[in-house]
């Protein structure tokens, strides 16, 4: 089971109402607190670990971190990282990583994640699971009772025959009640549609009962051809911070 410790915001909040974006602001700051010189960084994507990267960028030109290498995990986390000057590099040359910083879309009490909303999943994965230490960096709206409780569980999967793979996604997960659907990029249900980093689809999993147990789906899911990787992270994360209105809770696995 998890190890949790919990601590009040610094300064204390008292009746201040943090809005969503301080409180992943905050988990930000808290993660890069274990960033030391010289380490070699996965740096996440969206709009949580975006606070991080800034963070980690600010210590660099402060001094007070020195030869940090950072391996993003999309295009938008490398174009962000390369104008605020962070030296960057990639598993190919940096093959193990000391420690990534990420966001998530859930987190479960086992400290299995969801991620891939943002469609990074792929890269995401291939770099945090060549990482010594994985912190995840949440605000506490990303807390599920259970993988897929809280919206779509995204898999990348190849343009060829799309829809073949989204009906057989959909099959496997019947008893879940699961509806598969492409992913667009306004949103909806039609016009241009969304294209990863790797120049794949991504179809979004619906699920309107607990899928069970969760290796044996994400293995049910990677066992189709046509599909690339899906966005359950499964006993990956060695840390979750969580920060709330009431402080910052820290869970280890
Ligand atoms: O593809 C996106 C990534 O998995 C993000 O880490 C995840 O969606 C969480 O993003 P945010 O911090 O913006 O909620």
């Amino acid at each position: 089971m998890p190890s949790i410790e919990s601590g009040a915001l610094s300064p204390p909040p008292s009746p201040l109402i943090l809005s969503q974006d301080e409180l992943k602001k905050i988990a930000a700051y808290k993660a890069v607190e274990s960033v030391q010189s010289g380490m070699v960084l996965g740096l996440g994507t969206g709009s949580t670990a975006k606070h991080a990267v800034d963070r980690i960028a600010e210590l660099l030109h402060q001094g007070k971190l020195k030869n940090i290498i950072g391996i993003p995990t999309s295009k938008k986390t490398h174009q962000q990282a390369v104008s605020l000057g962070i030296p960057l590099s990639d598993l190919d040359s940096h093959p193990v990583v000391d420690l990534a910083i990420d966001g998530a879309d859930e987190v479960d009490s086992n400290l299995n994640l969801v991620k891939g909303r943002g469609g990074s999943l792929l890269r995401e994965k291939m770099i945090e699971s060549a990482c010594k230490k994985f912190i995840v960096i949440v605000d506490e709206s990303k807390l599920v009772a259970h993988v897929g409780a809280s919206g779509a569980m995204p898999v990348e999967v190849v343009p060829f025959c799309w829809k073949f793979t989204q009906n057989r996604l959909q099959s496997l997960f019947d008893y879940a009640g699961c509806v598969a659907k492409l992913r667009f990029n306004n949103g909806g249900e039609d016009g241009e549609i969304f294209v990863t980093d790797n120049r794949n689809y991504i179809v979004d999993l619906f699920f309107k009962k607990d899928v069970g147990d969760l290796k044996t789906a994400s293995d049910a899911i990677l066992r189709l051809a046509g599909v690339v990787e899906h966005g359950m992270f499964l006993d990956m994360a060695t840390t979750v911070i969580v920060a709330g209105e009431l402080g910052i809770t820290i869970k280890n696995k």
